[in-house]
């Protein structure tokens, strides 16, 4: 059996004095889809952060491709995950193209300026989220929601294996929600991985194969959106009843 693409072993994960994750054993295959949610302060962008390798574990490790994090140099695991953050600071005066164009930044040799075909699959990505013709725009100029496009723009021409993005719907108004979600749908069906940090259990349901339900006392639930994804469970994580609505073999949780 090959390794996972993200694995962790006994990950425990803490913030201050509050412990997010005890001995978390967790594994994402390519092509696989994971989505982790929970209560506002729970703990899911430090989370996503130490799985992105970014902040170190209180305990336990976080294996990329089969290598821990710290056998990796920052290249090698630029080349494999990318990394939505929650809010991008931008504070250089960039264009929306030299921005997405920072995505090809792992792929090049140290003295290695961005080529024409680097420039193309930055455009080609613009495209993909809406952002065609905004090349030459300031990004500073840009809407929330496009801003957040460029941020999913940026990932694509990075094209790693792992996605993990934090609240990658933020901003964004339904349509461009739910044409990022198949966006992200089609990396994971040519093999990527993605985790992403949601807000909507009904989308999680639909556009995801596991949940990371993330309590915010250090214990969570995992397993297959279809089981882990209940009314019973979620009231829980949210401290507030839901219920569940059916609607042509899709499930939504609203507030009861
Ligand atoms: N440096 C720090 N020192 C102490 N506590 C911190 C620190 N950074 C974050 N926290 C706290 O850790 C908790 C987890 O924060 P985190 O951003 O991971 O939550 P989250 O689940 O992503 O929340 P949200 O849904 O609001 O984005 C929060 O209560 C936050 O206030």
């Amino acid at each position: 059996m090959s390794a996972p693409l993200l694995e962790t072993r006994g990950l425990t994960v803490t913030v201050g004095e509050h412990t997010v994750t005890r001995d978390l054993d967790l594994r994402l295959a390519r092509g696989e889809r994971l989505a982790i949610l929970g209560r506002n302060g729970a703990g899911k962008s430090t989370l996503l952060a130490t799985l992105a390798g970014l902040r170190p574990a209180a305990g336990g490790e976080v294996r990329l491709d089969d290598r821990p994090y710290p056998a990796l140099s920052a290249r090698e695991a630029a080349l494999r995950r990318g990394w939505l953050a929650q809010t991008a600071p931008d504070p250089f005066a960039t264009t929306v193209l030299e921005t997405a164009l920072t995505g090809r930044h792992p792929h090049l040799g140290r003295w290695e300026w961005e080529s024409a075909a680097d420039a193309t699959l930055a455009r080609a990505a613009l495209a993909k989220v809406g952002l065609g013709g905004f090349d030459q725009r300031q990004v500073a100029t840009l809407s929330g929601g496009e801003r957040q496009r460029l941020g999913l723009a940026t990932l694509l021409t990075q094209a790693p294996s792992l996605y993990l993005l934090d609240e990658p719907l933020a901003h964004l108004d339904l349509n461009h929600q739910i044409a990022s979600l198949e966006l992200l749908a089609r990396q994971a069906e040519a093999g990527a991985g993605v985790v992403m940090v949601l807000h909507d259990p009904g989308l999680a349901a639909r556009y995801c194969d596991r949940a990371l339900l993330v309590f915010g006392d250090g214990t969570v639930t995992q397993g297959p959106c279809d089981q882990v994804l209940t009314a019973r469970t979620l009231s829980c994580l949210y401290g507030y009843p839901l219920k569940e609505l059916a609607d042509g073999g899709r499930r939504w949780f609203v507030p009861a």
